[in-house]
């Protein structure tokens, strides 16, 4: 508990008992400190050093087990922070509610600020009471009305700007995190693919996610609470000086260093937070990618190294947010001791002052809680400045990825007109190799010609680049040198979107499907198809029979990534026509079925 704290909590009575000599008031502060309670405080001083000290080498040497299977997910950027500008880029569709909330938080400060004096009328008007001589108590008492109502006023004000500034800046706060929600998704939505290359899943959505609620949360923090005590401090700080100038100059004399200080430790502080915060989102990026590969997980029985590998990583982060815990937490320490000990300091000087009788017990009471306002102020700054700290890193972690243009736009270039389009395709000498791997040429002076109307097969082995073929002609990727053209024209003049959408159609080797039922997932690159389009679209793919099978048939849910649709399913196709399909136990239950003779002909267990 601090000083003032305590001394805010000597009852009214006593002080105003001895205000004739208000010296005896504070006699207690001029009492001499003993040498055991100066070695006691410095023993426990000692003792919470050392304490802070072991917890901090411990955290700084946590375990590090090595692996090299989670290196690719290790986040790279950690230099992402957010200029001022950025933040008012930010702040400016929503100005409306910013400003609505800043004229009501510093309402409110000013009226805190008006509490204190008005609470000293107060005090003035009982002493008032006290020294009456002529006994007449109930008029004296008439005469403390204008106080007290005014002092209720101020109280129900108060209460009801609270109210509106956070209403105001909960509005702001949810309309700003959305947009940039939004902002960020739309921004993923058209990057490069290279950028998906070297940018995990589990990665983008931490930044899409968490990182937009931290900046969010500290956002609302540091406005509402930053803002008022702000205005408060500067405002007290006022206060004071009316009530005791030579005070006050001792109070505002240490205000600069304690900002100078506070930057330096500031900077260092944001660094670990940049730090810590990549070191989670790697952490996030480790359990995306296992809850992904479950099945390979299950399959190889991997569940222990991958339960090792992420706790690794979620340890690491772990320390890194204590060190940044520590860091904050001896920064707050620091500005508690220092804000405790320059109230004591002043008070103690200030105490000469008002035994010589050139203060009011009024005014001494308004200083008090003037004061007290003061320290509370500040040290709830700390506490404000440790969460600024994270949530500027968090937007500067969320903006990082809006900065970016992708080299491939999608909506510009022309669009071949329908009646013109061929489909004459030519690569002329192109070479490549993916963003990822410039040294690794995929190909180098490719020539390749496919004439409108002819089906094409790519054979080959492995890795030889069939499916890069695809990736340059749906213009995934650029060329490095070299050019694909359609009917003549380089793929870089075309508009992607209408190349993608409109004139190639890509089916993957891996299919990926959406967490929705088959027909919907048919009618995925065309919404506005009919119910009679996505049956026609399955016929002619061999999969309305197979699809038909299912008790809810087209309706039938696939599961994520289309994980129910063949869980347990074993289908034996002949001519493109599933003959069989049921689970393994089904099929070998089924006396002459072809699957059990396949089974038993090749002496499968
Ligand atoms: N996104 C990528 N980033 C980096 N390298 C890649 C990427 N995709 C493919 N590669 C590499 O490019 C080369 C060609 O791969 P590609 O997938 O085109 O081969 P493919 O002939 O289609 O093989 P498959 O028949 O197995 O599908 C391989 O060495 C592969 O490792």
């Amino acid at each position: 508990m601090t000083i003032l704290s305590k001394l805010s909590q000597i009852p009214f009575k006593s002080i105003v008992q001895n205000s004739k000599n208000s010296y005896q008031t504070l006699r207690w502060l001029h009492k001499p400190i003993s040498r055991s309670t100066i070695l006691r405080t410095w023993r426990i001083c000692g003792f919470g050093t050392g304490l802070a000290a072991v917890t901090f080498r411990k955290v700084s040497c946590a375990p590090r087990i090595s692996s090299k299977r989670i290196d690719h997910l290790r986040s790279k950027d950690q230099n992402a922070s957010m200029t001022m500008w950025e933040l008012w880029q930010l702040i400016k569709p929503f100005f409306g509610w910013f400003f609505a909330a800043i004229v009501c938080a510093i309402l409110s400060a000013y009226i805190n600020i008006q509490i204190p004096l008005c609470l000293g009328d107060l005090v003035n008007g009982i002493v008032e009471i006290i020294k009456d001589e002529s006994k007449n108590l109930r008029s004296q008492f008439e005469h403390l009305r204008p106080s007290a109502m005014h002092l209720m006023t101020l109280y129900v004000a108060q209460s009801a700007l609270t109210f509106l500034y956070i209403t105001f800046l909960t509005i702001l706060g949810e309309r700003m995190a959305t947009k940039l929600r939004s902002d960020l998704f739309q921004k993923l939505l058209h990057h490069d693919m290279a950028f998906f290359d070297s940018h995990k899943t589990g990665e983008l959505s931490a930044r899409l996610n968490a990182d937009v609620q931290e900046f969010k949360s500290s956002f609302k923090l540091c406005v509402s609470q930053g803002l008022r005590t702000f205005a408060q401090t500067i405002g007290c700080i006022g206060s004071l000086y009316f009530l005791s100038p030579t005070m006050t100059m001792y109070t505002v004399a240490v205000v600069p260093g304690i900002i100078l200080a506070g930057s330096a430790i500031g900077a260092g502080l944001r660094q670990l937070s940049r730090r810590a915060q990549a070191q989670s989102a790697t952490a996030s990026a480790v359990s995306d990618e296992a809850l992904t590969n479950m099945r390979t997980i299950r399959a190889f029985a991997m569940e222990k190294l991958e339960s090792k590998l992420f706790d690794n990583e979620l340890d690491k982060a772990r320390a890194m947010q204590e060190q940044l815990g520590i860091g904050i937490g001896l920064f707050q320490a620091g500005t508690n001791l220092f804000l405790n000990g320059m109230i004591l300091s002043v008070l103690y000087g200030g105490s000469n002052l008002i035994s010589k009788g050139e203060m009011t017990p009024g005014a001494l009471m308004s200083f008090l809680v003037s004061a007290q306002t003061i320290q509370r102020s500040l040290s709830q700054l700390s506490i404000i400045f440790g969460t600024a700290i994270k949530g500027w890193t968090a937007g500067g972690r969320v903006l990082e990825f809006q900065r970016l243009q992708p080299s491939i736009p999608i909506d510009t270039g022309v669009c071949i007109p329908y009646h013109t389009l061929w489909g004459d395709i030519k690569f002329d000498n192109v070479s490549f190799s993916y963003p990822t791997r410039p040294g690794h040429n995929v190909f180098e002076n490719l020539t390749l010609s496919i004439p409108a109307g002819q089906v094409v097969a790519l054979c080959g082995p492995s890795g030889e680049g069939k499916s890069t073929i695809t990736h340059l002609l749906e213009r995934f990727y650029e060329p490095k040198t070299g050019k694909v053209t359609l009917d003549g024209r380089d793929l870089k003049e075309l508009n992607v979107e209408w190349l993608r959408g409109q004139v190639i159609g890509l089916i993957s080797q891996e299919p990926v499907l959406f967490a929705t039922s088959v027909e919907e997932n048919i009618r995925y690159g065309r919404p506005d198809a009919t119910d009679q389009e996505v049956r026609d679209a399955a016929r002619a793919a061999h999969v309305d029979e197979f699809v038909s099978r299912f008790p809810s048939g087209y309706s039938t849910i696939v599961g994520e990534r289309g994980a129910q649709l063949s869980a347990n399913l074993i289908y034996v196709i002949k001519d493109k026509k599933a003959l069989e399909s049921g689970t393994h136990e089904q099929l070998m239950a089924k006396k002459g079925s072809l699957y059990r003779k396949l089974v038993e002909a090749h002496n499968v267990d």
